[in-house]
């Protein structure tokens, strides 16, 4: 892709995407410019990725041709504010905020613009990165393309309508804090069985990425793949029984229900 690619803001979501696109190779480092307030991890990004630090947000707008905005969502008024005049005629913005809508964006720039709207997450860093795209009717199928394989550069992408970036943001976009909660737990059971803290985090986690790959590859109801691993009378469904006595299922979807649910109130105008 011979275009430039803007980040303002280069925290734990704008850090995961460079990681994920520069080791791709999907665009050279220095067809990357960033810009944000902490400059340590701008020029840590610098170090790792050689990509470039821009002086300030105006001039990674003046330079982009796909722009993200990787600012946390209260920031964003002030942001688009600070380089609304300076984006180049045809550039498309991609927003990853929670609870920022389409329309949202559009108002802000007071004028209409390319706009797709992507729920990514963190584990991009790695290539393994889920994101659910949608964008607004001036992006045209060629653009739309370039910011799919962007995602689609360090992990999975799917194009959703905009109704459903809330669950994205559950299912997907907060759920790997749930996940590593999840194999930190089974870690904790295995040291209380005796196992070392470090290799029970690696049992854990190498169980957690083998049975998402066996969802993923096998096309498997997951209750079927649970079904394969409990033995009549032995240890596995023991373990799922007590998970069951302890309310695990309903815990988990009642937390992606909240994450929802916050999404929406994000999206709603605040007073004053
Ligand atoms: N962290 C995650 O797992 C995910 C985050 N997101 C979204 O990504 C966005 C960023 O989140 P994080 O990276 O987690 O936040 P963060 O707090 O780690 O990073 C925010 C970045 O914005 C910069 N910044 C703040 N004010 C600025 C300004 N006025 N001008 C330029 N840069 C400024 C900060 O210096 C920092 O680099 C949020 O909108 C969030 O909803 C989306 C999916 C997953
Ligand atoms: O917690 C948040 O608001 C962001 C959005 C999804 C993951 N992190």
């Amino acid at each position: 892709m011979k275009k430039t690619i803007g980040f303002i803001g280069s925290g734990n979501m704008g850090g995961a995407i460079i990681g994920g696109l520069v080791g791709s190779a999907l665009v050279a480092p220095n067809q990357v410019i960033v810009s944000s307030q902490d400059n340590e991890s701008l020029q840590a990004l610098k170090e790792q990725h050689g990509i470039r630090i821009a002086a300030d947000n105006r001039q990674v707008a003046v330079e982009s041709d796909i722009l993200f905005l990787a600012v946390k969502p209260n920031v964003y008024t002030v942001v688009i504010d600070e380089i609304k005049t300076s984006i180049k005629e045809n550039v498309v913005i991609v927003t990853i905020a929670a609870g920022k809508s389409l329309s949202d964006i559009e108002e802000r720039f007071g004028r209409k613009v390319k706009v797709v709207r992507a729920m990514p997450n963190t584990p991009a860093l790695v290539g393994e990165g889920m994101t659910g795209i949608c964008a607004n009717e001036l992006v045209n199928v060629a653009e739309l393309t370039d910011v799919k394989n962007i995602f689609d550069s360090f992990g999975r992408s799917e194009m959703v309508s905009e109704y459903m970036m809330d669950a994205v943001t559950g299912v997907s976009g907060s759920s790997p804090a749930l996940v590593f909660m999840f194999i930190e737990s089974l870690a904790d059971g295995a040291v209380r069985g005796g196992m070392p803290r470090q290799q029970a985090y690696k049992f854990a986690a190498q169980a957690v990425l083998g049975s998402a790959k066996m969802v993923l590859e096998t096309g498997k109801h997951p209750g079927e793949l649970k079904d394969m691993v409990c033995s009549p009378g032995g240890t596995t469904i023991e373990a799922v029984a007590e998970l069951e006595k302890n309310g695990f299922r309903s815990a988990v979807i009642s937390a992606v229900q909240t994450t929802i649910d916050k999404s929406i109130a994000m999206s709603k105008p605040k007073e004053n």
